[in-house]
């Protein structure tokens, strides 16, 4: 049995925790995550066998990798395309080597959970030759968690993976919807980067390119991209900032514009939802997780009013990305 040491930057915390057979026995979460997990803290749990770092992007990587400097230097190349997330974890990397040199560190990625989406759900619109001549797809994130919320789901229902259709709304700073079918990702509203799909804390979701274009026009791309990444979503829309906890306080005070906020992230939820359906045979769960799904249930019966058509209620499940990554690194490890 291997201990092992989770660390998990998302994009409004950082998450930390010790899993020894399946279960956290040390969990601490730093709300503002500019700082670094306190290693002293990790220490006095005892001594760790691995140690695994979430990284948002890991490109077409179908599984988590060891980290060393090659692998490294391919994840900095990946920057561009999760600038908030990134970073952070490249920061993580070097600090955690510091800290314990002798402990292996294995990356595990959002992204490999939706390497399996068939090309129809995958493939962009665009010229042929610009997709082969840059690389581009849609990525997909949030992978660590609907694998988790896929196991969690399958054990409830007392099935294999494989015969589980679900579809995983994680809900937290960043949201996406995911349809989930024959153990695989299928569909799923984030794309060749997080800031596709649903309006979350800081970002839009979907845009009209039509609209980039035109804004690409109106200022200089370094200020869209500060204003796409950082100032969008709930917090640009409301005022209030993207914690939907000061948004729904704001709302509750009559504020008008957290009032549209929360209908617009509701609207569009709800659209990528009746979305992901349809990329299923049938549905058998409704899986909300993610801070807002686990700590907000007047916002999630707002939500589901309109989605009865489904057919299934709503569960929602804590979203233990840490069990996920220690589950892969064991693997990776053995
Ligand atoms: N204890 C709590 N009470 C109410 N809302 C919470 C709580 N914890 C988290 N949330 C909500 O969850 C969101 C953050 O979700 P989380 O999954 O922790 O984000 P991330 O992993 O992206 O940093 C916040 O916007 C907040 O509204
Ligand atoms: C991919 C993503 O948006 O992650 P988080 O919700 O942790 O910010
Ligand atoms: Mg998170």
């Amino acid at each position: 049995m291997t201990r092992v040491l989770t660390v998990n930057p998302g994009s409004s915390s950082l998450k930390v925790s010790v899993v020894d057979g399946g279960a956290a026995i040390g969990e601490w979460s730093v709300p503002d995550w500019d700082g670094l997990p306190d290693p002293g803290a990790v220490e006095a749990v005892g001594p760790v066998d691995a140690i695994a770092l979430r990284f948002v992007h890991g490109g077409d990587r179908t599984g988590p990798v060891l980290l060393d400097a090659k692998a490294e230097a391919s994840l900095r190349a990946l920057v561009p395309l999760a600038p908030i997330h990134q970073p952070r974890s490249l920061l993580l990397a070097r600090a955690l080597r510091t800290w314990w040199p002798d402990v292996p560190l294995v990356a595990c990625f959002d992204t490999s959970f939706h390497t399996s989406l068939p090309a129809a759900a995958s493939t962009y619109a665009i010229p042929a030759e610009w997709t082969r001549k840059y690389g581009v797809r849609r990525y997909g994130f949030h992978g660590l968690s609907c694998a988790n919320a896929l196991r969690a789901t399958a054990e409830t229902l007392g099935r294999s993976a494989r015969d589980v259709a679900m579809i995983c709304c994680h809900l937290g700073s960043g949201v996406s919807v995911t349809a989930i079918s024959g153990g695989h990702s299928v569909d799923t509203s984030m794309g060749f980067t997080p800031l596709d799909g649903v309006p979350m804390a800081t970002r839009p979701g979907a845009l009209d390119p039509g609209l980039l274009l035109h804004l690409a026009g109106e200022m200089p791309l370094d200020a869209l991209a500060d204003g796409l990444n950082h100032h969008s979503g709930l917090a640009g829309l409301s005022g209030a900032g993207g914690d939907l906890r000061e948004v729904l306080a704001a709302r509750a005070q009559g504020c008008v514009d957290a009032d549209l906020a929360v209908r617009v992230y509701l609207h569009r939820l709800r659209r990528e939802i009746a979305a992901a359906r349809t990329s299923l045979p049938r549905l058998d769960a409704l899986v909300l997780t993610g801070g807002v799904a686990e700590h907000q249930p007047g916002l999630l019966d707002e939500l589901t009013v309109g989605l009865e058509f489904l057919g299934v209620a709503p569960t929602v499940t804590p979203a233990r990305e840490d069990l996920e990554m220690a589950r892969q690194t064991e693997e990776t490890l053995n």
